[in-house]
């Protein structure tokens, strides 16, 4: 359902072209949970962002259900059916997390509903709902509240997060991977996860590994790890859930 052919992405640093992505071909299956993993500045994020519209690719095409979306912007591709949670999540002065999770499940939604989105992260509702989403809001909060809008997001045909563990301490992490078990067995949606967390690989159909721009190698944890090890020596970049803050 979403489909990368040749995406080069370059930026022009001190004069130089520097190449951040050459050549990524992808394909991403509808319900499929798939992991990208990689050592840090393979360049994963950015990947993340082209797929999203936050970057436009230097070259090469991204097709959302057939649909060729590449010069599509960040609202007409969540129009199209996909969410994103950021490495660093958007503070919105003004706006309560009530607000930001009514915005995200659309249609009239009553209160236990609400609330429940707001649990399945591990937040009370009645401690945060009022809250607004500014900077008195700690990032793993913050990265929850995220989190929770788009399992309220019902109409999402792809969610994409970008290190969902990264600021999260280790027991919102279990209920975290909680979350991410549910919505795989729920087969709603495809789900993309940048992320490096053992528990988070276990979980994958499916596993890229990126580095130095470009996939390496598409295959299950098992058939991934030995090449992980190659290439960062030590694998250190494996993390275990103990690793988590
Ligand atoms: N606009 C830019 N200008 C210059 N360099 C950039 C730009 N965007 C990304 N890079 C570089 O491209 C590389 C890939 O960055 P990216 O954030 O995609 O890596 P990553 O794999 O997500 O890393 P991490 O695991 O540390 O989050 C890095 O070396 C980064 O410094």
């Amino acid at each position: 359902m979403l489909e990368l052919k040749n995406i080069c992405f370059e930026v022009l640093q001190e004069g130089k072209v520097k190449q951040i992505l050459s050549g990524i071909n992808l394909k991403l299956q509808d319900e499929k949970f798939t992991v990208i993993t990689g050592p840090n500045g393979s360049g994963k994020s950015t990947l993340a962002k082209i797929i999203i519209g936050i970057e436009k690719p230097t070259s090469g095409e991204i097709f959302f259900n057939g649909i060729n979306i590449t010069n599509f912007s960040i609202t007409e591709r969540a129009q199209a059916g996909m969410s994103f949670a950021f490495q660093q999540p958007v503070r919105f002065k003004g706006i309560t997390v009530r607000d930001l999770i009514q915005l995200a499940a659309g249609r009239c939604c009553d209160e236990q509903k609400l609330c429940s989105y707001l649990l399945e992260v591990g937040l009370c509702a009645r401690d945060y709902m009022e809250r607004e989403v500014d900077a008195s809001l700690s990032g793993g909060e913050l990265k929850r509240i995220e989190i929770a809008t788009i399992i309220a997001k019902q109409n999402t045909k792809l969610a994409v997060f970008d290190e969902p563990e990264a600021g999260i301490d280790l027991w919102s992490f279990h209920k975290l991977i909680r979350v991410f078990e549910k919505m795989h067995k729920a087969k709603k949606r495809a789900i993309l996860i940048i992320s490096h967390q053992e528990r988070i690989l276990n979980i994958a159909d499916e596993i890229i590994l990126i580095s130095n721009g470009q996939v390496k190698k598409i295959g299950t944890r098992d058939e991934i790890l030995p090449e992980m090890m190659d290439i960062v020596g030590n694998c250190k970049f494996y993390q275990s859930e103990d690793a988590v803050e």
